[in-house]
């Protein structure tokens, strides 16, 4: 598989749940979501995902009304005003159909379409889909993450789920692969995810990669979740080097500029 020389593309976080453990939920109300979205379009976002249920380890379950009623308005009125590609942060089947009628570009499943009918429902449309991996629930997925090795279980997991889309009709080159870092893994876990993500290049599909502010990044720092942008833009810096094509942040114009020196890195040269 040729390296990457291409600019890797960013992806802001646009959380509209009321508990989004970085946004304090300042962003609940659907203008203030389209203050944000407007600011990180400008920064240079190539994708902005939208969820509506907070994955924060522990966090309780939204029902799938509530979901609907949190993202569609934002996705409608993004849609509206903005020329931007839409991914939705779900793993409801029917939230995805609610999304896919309002014309989202892009799938975002933490847990790879493994809800009763998703994988049905995506081979009826042609977006592109993220499959990533997680442990358990984000209810209890923190308590005891076990693997013999991490990497080598992530991947199998991942391998998995692209034959669940190979068998469904849903096309290779549809799906983006994402190893879920936080989800189900202890801090070491997510730092040999990050060593040899390089490994994941094997299943030949590319790679969207989460680390954006995380506890992972807090552990080796010892910052706050809203004081965390360094270690996030070297996280960001050290996945896309290793072959990252989609980088999910919160703070995009200061990864639109470390994504453009991975760019010049890679190719040896600059535009
Ligand atoms: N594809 C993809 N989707 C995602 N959605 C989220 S939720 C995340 C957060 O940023 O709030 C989070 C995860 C774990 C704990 C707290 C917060 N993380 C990802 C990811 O790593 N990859």
């Amino acid at each position: 598989m040729a390296a990457a020389t291409a600019l890797p593309k960013v992806m802001g976080i646009l959380n509209v749940t009321p508990d989004s453990f970085s946004d304090g939920g300042r962003f609940n109300s659907v203008d203030r979501a389209l203050q944000q979205a407007e600011q990180m379009i400008a920064d240079g976002a190539d994708y902005l995902d939208i969820g509506g249920e907070s994955t924060r380890p522990g966090a309780d379950a939204v029902s799938v009304q509530e979901e609907i009623d949190r993202v569609m308005p934002v996705i409608a009125r993004l849609r509206q005003e903005f020329d931007v590609a839409l991914s939705l942060d779900t793993c409801k089947t029917a939230v995805m159909a609610e999304g896919l009628n309002q014309g989202i570009a892009l799938v975002n499943d933490i847990r790879a379409l493994r809800d009763e009918g998703a994988l049905a429902l995506l081979a009826q449309h042609d977006v592109d889909v993220c499959l990533m991996h997680m442990q358990g629930e984000p209810r209890t997925m923190q308590h005891q993450p076990r693997y013999e090795d991490v990497v080598i279980e992530v991947k199998a997991f991942l391998q998995q789920r692209i034959r669940a889309c190979d068998e469904a009709g849903i096309a290779r080159e549809r799906i983006y692969l994402d190893p879920g870092f936080g989800f189900g893994k202890s801090v070491r876990h997510n730092y040999q995810l990050l060593q040899r993500m390089q490994a994941l290049h094997e299943l030949q599909l590319p790679l969207l990669v989460g680390v954006s502010r995380k506890s992972m990044l807090g552990h080796v720092t010892g910052r706050e979740v809203e004081d965390r942008l360094p270690a996030s833009l070297a996280a960001a810096t050290i996945a896309a080097m290793k072959g990252a094509r989609i980088i999910r942040v919160h703070d995009v114009r200061e990864t639109v500029d470390a994504m453009k020196v991975v760019a010049a890195t890679l190719a040896g040269d600059f535009s």
